[in-house]
């Protein structure tokens, strides 16, 4: 193949361009001879400072991206798995061309206290807008409080660190590693108690359905184990029928088997559901079948309802 440019869309905030870097340089190592050039996107998901819910969910973030990608602005999207909307993986076009590997799925807590989520003293004020973190946090830490913030990681950081707003954050470990700043964790969130988002800690990198030279580099970069878990991952959201605003987590572990364990909260946690299937990884989409038909059973789509109802 001759030498070209791949170009590589990416949002710009800090950790969006962080991982679309990370994406060149795997390109580069795999054709030394391709240049690759990226393509800063501000996404009015960027912009907005009021409710996700508000904005039409977290799919805002990658809406615009997309459609630039059809009309071929550029030839590689990276998207955080985690934003990419359960309902429909991507619009018509656009297809994942590979899941890189997983970094880690588990969420941190950032203190200024220095304390983790079991010591930090009753009432302290946890930021957070995520509805699975908010529902986890009323159900296994009630004497904490939480309060919305919004903006990327590094300025969620500098919120907490101005004081008077949020004594703690909790955030995406994977994320803060992506910025820079792992050294700002304070703790880990007990993963058993704050099951991970469904995709977290993935990215995926996505072509033009009809870009095979593309599709044909950049599909070098799946790693198989993690295309595994995020399709058991992805099976459960879309068996719940979930959105962006639904309190659902999510967490496929590859062990003998592939385990997939998935949670159902109401958002003030007084409901909760939880159920857990495992089977062959190449069976990942029928183990994510199998725990939404368990939590469906159980009540879980009038919770998840009920939980937009609240959302407005
Ligand atoms: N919701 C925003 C978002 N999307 C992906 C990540 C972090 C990386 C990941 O989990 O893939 C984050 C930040 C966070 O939740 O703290």
């Amino acid at each position: 193949m001759s030498p070209r440019t791949v170009r590589i869309g990416t949002r710009s905030s800090p950790m969006a361009v962080a991982q679309a870097e990370a994406v060149a340089r795997a390109l580069r190592h795999l054709h030394p001879e391709d240049r690759t050039e990226l393509v800063r996107v501000t996404t009015s998901g960027d912009r907005w400072t009021g409710s996700l819910a508000a904005l039409g969910g977290k799919g805002a973030f990658t809406r615009e991206l997309d459609a630039m990608q059809v009309e071929g602005d550029f030839e590689v999207g990276v998207h955080c798995l985690k934003d990419v909307p359960g309902d429909v993986d991507l619009p018509e076009g656009l297809m994942i061309a590979a899941y890189l590997e997983r970094e880690d799925a588990r969420d941190v807590v950032i203190s200024l206290s220095g304390r983790g989520l079991d010591d930090l003293t009753p009432g302290t004020i946890v930021g957070t807008s995520s509805v699975r973190r908010r529902a986890q946090l009323a159900r296994h830490w009630p004497a904490l409080k939480t309060a919305p913030i919004r903006g990327n990681a590094n300025s969620r950081l500098s919120k907490l660190d101005g004081g008077g707003q949020f004594d703690a954050l909790i955030l995406a470990r994977a994320g803060l590693a992506r910025i820079g700043l792992p050294h700002r964790e304070t703790a880990l969130a007990d993963p058993e108690r704050m099951i991970p988002a469904i995709g977290a800690g993935i990215i995926v990198v996505t072509t033009r359905t009809t870009d095979a030279a593309t599709r044909e580099l950049v599909e070098r970069l799946d790693h198989e184990p993690t295309r595994q878990a995020a399709t058991a991952e992805r099976a459960l959201l879309r068996g719940l029928g979930g959105n962006c605003h639904s309190p659902i987590a999510g967490w496929a572990v590859h062990g003998e088997l592939l385990s997939l364990r998935g949670a159902v909260y109401s958002p003030d946690g007084a409901v909760f559901l939880e159920a857990t299937a495992s089977g062959k990884p190449e069976e990942a989409a029928d183990i994510g079948a199998a725990v939404a038909t368990e939590l469906l059973a159980a009540g879980a789509a009038d919770v998840i309802a009920g939980a937009a109802e609240e959302a407005g």
